[in-house]
């Protein structure tokens, strides 16, 4: 859906964007992570047809990007970082509008869809942040795009908004659809993504299938909570066992650190056979944020 190999951007003397590779394949939510000032907004301007590269190649929608005339030819959906509407417009007027007085029926899917039926006819300039980003994914699939380009839709917002459109991005999947979505919540990331992107300073830092990152990052660590407190004696044995390479216990609960994942049946047999009735067994996942941080500041 979409491919961006070398591209650049040049505000006067400074390069906002020094090389960027993109691939965004049909039908899979993409997140494109970064810091501030790491270069989302412009990559997502140029994809969008708003802006002009330096240099680079970017096909969107089977489209060069670098030779469009308008940037309605995409047909894409675009969710720009701080949507802006009339705000004497209803919620209901604001979408007509958008889709040029066609289109009712789907207006009226998308107010249900977004949960703003009920607040069709308010006036937009009285909407929660929330809300206008609801308004404005719904503004984005007014005239039935296969590909959405938006912007920090759920940064701005509170916990209930963030899972608010996190589920509209997911129900976009489950209608085909392809999302590209930029954030620096990397909690957001995890739980709707497939791919996941990563930009420093102008510069793609990786490019990798969410559960490949995961596998890639996980370390062979288990973290045991026990349902009771467990004797030093047995402690002790659990320690000398083949493949554990440490335990330390703290407040309650294990940490056990193994030579590699296959280590788990022995480790759990050893707690069957000594009847430790455990609350929860889990292997420790590297999350993105550690990984966000390590990339940002190792560079
Ligand atoms: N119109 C402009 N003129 C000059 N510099 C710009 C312009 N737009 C962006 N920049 C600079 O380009 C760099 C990348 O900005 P961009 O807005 O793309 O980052 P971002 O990752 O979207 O950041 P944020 O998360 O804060 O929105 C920044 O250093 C920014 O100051």
């Amino acid at each position: 859906m979409i491919t961006v190999k070398g591209l650049q951007k040049k505000f006067k003397n400074f390069y906002a964007l020094k090389n960027v590779d993109m691939h965004v394949k049909k039908g899979e939510i993409y997140g494109f992570i970064g810091p501030n000032g790491s270069g989302k907004t412009s990559t997502m301007n140029i994809l969008a047809g708003l802006s002009r590269p330096a240099q680079g190649e970017c096909t969107v929608n089977g489209l060069d990007v670098t030779k469009l005339t308008h940037p309605g030819d995409l047909k894409i959906g675009y969710l720009p970082e701080d949507p802006k509407f009339y705000p004497w417009m209803t919620a209901h007027e604001t979408l007509d509008y958008l889709s040029g007085g066609r289109n009712t029926g789907h207006t009226g899917e998308i107010l249900r869809w977004t949960g703003l039926l009920d607040a069709r006819n308010r006036r937009v300039g009285g909407f929660s942040r929330g809300m206008k980003q609801r308004l404005g994914i719904g503004a984005a699939l007014i005239r039935n795009p296969e590909l959405l380009i938006l912007d920090e839709p759920s940064s701005a917002l509170d916990p209930e908004g963030r899972s608010e459109v996190l589920r509209l991005i997911k129900d976009l999947k489950g209608m085909g659809k392809t999302i590209l979505f930029s954030t620096h919540i990397l909690d957001d990331v995890e739980r709707v993504c497939d791919t996941v992107g990563m930009i420093d300073a102008g510069q793609m830092m990786f490019e990798k299938p969410l559960r490949q990152l995961q596998k890639e990052n996980t370390q062979p660590i288990f973290d045991i909570i026990p349902a009771h407190s467990v004797e030093s004696n047995i402690l002790n044995a659990l320690e000398r066992l083949t493949g554990v390479v440490s335990l330390t216990k703290s407040e309650g609960s294990l940490t056990v650190k193994v030579a590699d994942n296959t280590v788990s049946v022995s480790v759990m047999r050893f707690l069957t056979d000594h009847e430790i009735v455990i609350e929860s067994f889990s292997l420790r996942k590297t999350r993105l944020e550690d990984l966000f941080l390590h990339g940002v500041n190792t560079k």
